[in-house]
């Protein structure tokens, strides 16, 4: 996979961001760079059953033009703790120039704590086009037609 040269992304580490280990693809084949959480050292962020968070991951990332960061849940954290990512997959924009942060949930029984450094979500940079968004007044015919939610059966 790493031979394959995607398109540079810059990060720009922020003040609360300085000493947290840069996202890294963790195996050779990772679709997704893994995110960490830039929460205080000694001030984990506690998420309740039920309850939501946007983590800081220090950084903002310069998303190339023409790709967009997708924000993905853990497997791990989903099976183990029930934690997720509420809008997942988070869209990150290329003209975006905030803190990425990351929405999670916490869908288990028992309080989930964010400790700096934690691996919390994945980000995957992939392509995207822009659709030419044109009004008109009746759409093409085609075999599916109307067709929907089933249609073909199951
Ligand atoms: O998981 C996420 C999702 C979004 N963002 C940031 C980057 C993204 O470019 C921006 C806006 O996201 P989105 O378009 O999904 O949210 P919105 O509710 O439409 O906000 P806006 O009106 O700012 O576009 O928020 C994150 O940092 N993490
Ligand atoms: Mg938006």
């Amino acid at each position: 996979m790493q031979d394959v040269l995607g398109p540079t992304l810059r990060l720009i580490r922020l003040p609360h961001g300085e000493g947290v280990e840069l996202p890294a693809y963790e195996t050779r084949g990772a679709a997704g760079m893994d995110l960490k959480a830039a929460v205080g050292e000694n001030e984990p962020l506690v998420i309740a059953p039920g309850r939501r968070a946007l983590v800081p991951t220090g950084f903002i990332f310069e998303i190339a033009d023409g790709f967009e960061g997708q924000v993905r849940p853990r497997s791990g954290l989903a099976f183990k703790h029930g934690i997720t990512c509420l809008n997942t997959p988070g869209t990150v924009d290329s003209d975006y120039r905030g803190e990425v942060k990351v929405l999670l949930i916490n869908h288990g029984d028992e309080d989930f704590a964010v400790t700096r450094g934690m691996r919390i979500a994945q980000m995957l940079i992939t392509p995207v086009v822009q659709a030419r968004i044109v009004e008109a007044t009746q759409a093409s015919e085609t075999a599916r037609g109307a067709g929907g939610f089933g249609s073909t059966g199951v």
